[in-house]
């Protein structure tokens, strides 16, 4: 029996499945690599414009090293340039501080700080315009040194602990985002789970709904089809022919005098005489004819595609490997035959009509002496001298002239 199996549907499903777990995977990897440059974006600015703001103290403090090694008026020229240059690195960084995601609470102080060294910034300047005017004298650099001393320490400790305070913020985030991430893959990996489950659910479930399918339509001895499956696959078959116009022929097969192998040899062996005829039944037809038991020791071949003229010569073929099929066991010695009825589909719109007439012409081939197939048409034809006549000669006599023989 040829039944649909239920590959298609899962090879659907394993290809939705990995669809699904692509995208999930793509997502997540797109989130995580959004997730790590926010975050960087968020503190590059800061930090650069604190780094670079650092850089003002530790001039500051060269500066004011070198005016105590010698107190040479270029020194006096670079702590102006340095006191143009502070104010604005401040208000940059105040600018940076305000658009990041830092509590105000936790730079609070160090902006403070900024301020009062911003405050100190005019006297300090004002101490280098007089030294400028008037000379370097020690009580000027003195006042200097003081006042530049106050600003970079100022200065040194707030970026100082900015640039820690950033670091950490930008750790924290970092790792709260790291972890955001593994939740919403972790997330993810549980819905592909849990969608797998229901994949692999409704697969269970379909597969077994088509064992039962299966079942049904299924002859438990000989794993040939039944009379259920062949009247569906009838059903198709008259469909096509309705529709293309194809040929559609019938088969109906019954074992001659089977009754005596039960009675000779036992119900086991006359089962495995069932087994083996199924087999050479199964031997002979091409793929798209439909084999079917329809019970007892009656047999079925449904031929698409066929005229009667080919299901003649099957049955032709049958009628002759029945014959020289070697019997299991103990009924070797036994010679099987069997008688058919053959019809192909002409008026009949329906698998039953058709499955009739084909069961009259087999009740004719048994009244003709078994052993022989009996082909026809659907309304007996006049034959020449008006009788009528079934258009089985050829098999019947093939059948015949081999009875006779034996
Ligand atoms: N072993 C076996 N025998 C079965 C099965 N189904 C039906 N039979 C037997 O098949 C036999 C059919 O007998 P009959 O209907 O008299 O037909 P026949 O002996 O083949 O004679 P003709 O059909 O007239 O040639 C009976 O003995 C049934 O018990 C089965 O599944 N297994």
């Amino acid at each position: 029996m040829r039944a649909t199996s239920s590959r298609g549907l899962g090879l659907r499903l394993v290809a939705a499945f990995s669809l699904i777990a692509l995208l999930c995977a793509l997502a997540v990897a797109y989130y995580v690599s959004q997730a790590r440059q926010q975050v960087g974006a968020d503190y590059t600015a800061l930090v650069t414009d604190v780094v670079r703001a650092q850089q003002d103290p530790a001039a500051l403090r060269m500066t004011l090293d070198s005016l105590i090694d010698s107190q040479d008026r270029i020194h006096l020229e670079q702590i102006h340039a340095l006191l143009w240059r502070i104010p604005r690195r401040i208000e940059g960084v105040r600018l940076q501080l305000r658009r990041s995601e830092l509590v105000p609470e936790s730079y609070g102080e160090l902006l403070e700080e900024l301020d009062h060294v911003e405050s100190r910034l005019p006297a300090l300047e004002a101490s280098v315009d007089v030294a400028a005017e008037q000379g370097l004298d020690d009580q000027g650099s003195e006042a200097i040194l003081a006042l530049g001393m106050e600003v970079e320490e100022g200065l040194a400790w707030a970026y100082s602990e900015l640039n820690e305070l950033v670091h950490r913020a930008s750790a924290d985030q970092r790792q709260l985002m790291e972890r955001l991430a593994l939740a919403v893959a972790v997330l993810l990996l549980l819905l592909l789970l849990a969608i797998a489950a229901v994949m692999r659910m409704l697969f269970h479930l379909h597969r077994q709904r088509e064992t039962m399918r299966l079942q049904s339509r299924t002859d438990e001895l000989t794993a040939l089809g039944n009379r259920r499956w062949l009247s569906e696959a009838a059903g198709e078959a008259f469909e096509r022919r309705c529709r293309h116009g194809v040929p559609l022929s019938l088969m109906l097969l019954d074992l001659d005098h089977f009754k005596r192998i039960n009675d000779a040899y036992g119900h086991p062996v006359g089962d495995a005489v069932l087994v083996a005829f199924s087999q050479t039944l199964e031997r002979q037809v091409r793929r798209v004819d439909r084999v079917a038991r329809m019970g007892g020791e009656e047999f079925a071949i449904l031929m698409p595609d066929s005229e009667l003229a080919d299901a003649e010569a099957l049955a032709e073929r049958i009628l002759r490997a029945t014959r020289a099929m070697p019997l299991p066991g103990p009924a070797a010695e036994h010679r099987l035959t069997v008688s058919i009825g053959v019809v192909e589909a002409e008026e009949e719109r329906s698998f039953d009509r058709l499955y009739s007439r084909a069961d009259q012409l087999l009740y004719r081939a048994k009244a003709d002496g078994r052993d022989r197939a009996v082909a026809g048409h659907a309304a007996p034809r006049p034959a020449a001298g008006g009788v009528a006549a079934y258009h089985d000669a050829g098999v019947a006599q093939e059948a015949l002239s081999a009875n006779t023989r034996r």
